[in-house]
């Protein structure tokens, strides 16, 4: 099944949903998870851990035949009974959202906007229109992958770095949505980790004859598992709302200190 989140200057930011895979039972357990971009790299990893807690996961990416590849794996090894296909209703019910669809840094500079973004932006309203007490939803949480490119300067993507640090001041900006409608937002930002996205940008890099940096990069890397765990996290802590978390080879796991934004 096909939707669209979106239409932008002409590009058209789809979204294929694959299904709904259920897992056994943990503190996590039946509640319903969306991640996009889940069909590889970090998104497919966090799916992997929502899975092993129990929950329920839509994986929503635009490569659908990794999606569905993805999904029967999953099925064996979670024990699901049967497939369900996303639908609008099942939006209604959801729990927890990873907004982490995202593309390196190219010369179409609006696609990395608003695919980076503007569909973080999208996604996070959606949910929160699911999700919020006002509206009779349950409240819940939603983690939008950023980047410690939305901390710091990164002068080999600055626009890939823009949308990022867009990400971060969309997500602590929604820090009283908690209060309001008994939703959580949470920035995570990785440091590099060994996906296409990453190896695509040191291509790149090395392309441009920017070697020292292509090598730079490559001797600090995170793992994936390290982006699993961070989200993980921030699902089970409800006392990190608005909080944002870098995830960096020099200190693992800790979070970005900020001034008040407070008035
Ligand atoms: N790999 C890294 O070093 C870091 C990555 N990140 C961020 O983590 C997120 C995940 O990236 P990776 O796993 O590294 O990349 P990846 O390229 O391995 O995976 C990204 C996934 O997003 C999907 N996707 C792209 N556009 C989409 C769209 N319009 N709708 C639905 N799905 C779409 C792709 O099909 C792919 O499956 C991105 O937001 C990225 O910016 C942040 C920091 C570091
Ligand atoms: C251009 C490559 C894009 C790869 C994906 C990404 O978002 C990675 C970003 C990582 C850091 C960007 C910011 C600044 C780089 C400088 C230092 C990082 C140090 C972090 C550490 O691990 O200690």
């Amino acid at each position: 099944m096909e939707d669209c989140i979106g239409h932008d200057n002409g590009v058209e930011i789809l979204v294929e949903i694959n299904m709904i895979c259920k897992s056994g039972p943990m503190k996590i357990e039946g509640k319903v998870a969306i991640v996009t971009g889940g069909g590889q790299g970090i998104g497919e990893r966090f799916c992997i851990a929502l899975l092993e807690k129990g929950a329920n996961v839509v994986i929503a990416d635009i490569k659908t035949r990794q999606g569905e590849s993805l999904s029967k794996q999953f099925n064996q090894k979670y024990g699901l009974n049967h497939l369900i296909n996303y639908t609008k209703s099942t939006f209604g019910n959801v729990d927890i959202l990873c907004n982490n669809a995202g593309v390196p840094e190219m010369e179409q500079w609006e696609k990395v906007l608003n695919i980076n973004l503007n569909s973080v932006i999208r996604g996070t309203k959606l949910a929160m229109e699911a999700m919020s007490t006002k509206n009779g939803g349950r409240g819940g949480i939603i983690i939008n992958t950023a980047s410690m490119g939305g901390i710091l300067p990164m002068p080999s993507g600055p626009v890939y770095c823009a949308s990022k640090f867009g990400v971060v001041g969309f997500s602590r900006s929604l820090d009283t949505c908690y209060e309001s409608d008994g939703i959580r937002v949470n920035a995570i930002c990785p440091s590099f980790a060994p996906t296409s996205l990453f190896e695509a940008s040191i291509d790149s890099l090395v392309n441009a004859n920017q070697h020292e940096e292509a090598r730079k990069m490559k001797a600090i890397i995170i793992s994936i598992d390290q982006v699993a765990r961070g989200m993980i996290q921030l699902v089970e802590d409800d006392t990190k709302n608005g909080a944002v978390m870098r995830i960096t080879a020099a200190k693992g796991i800790d979070y970005q200190p900020y001034r008040s934004s407070k008035l």
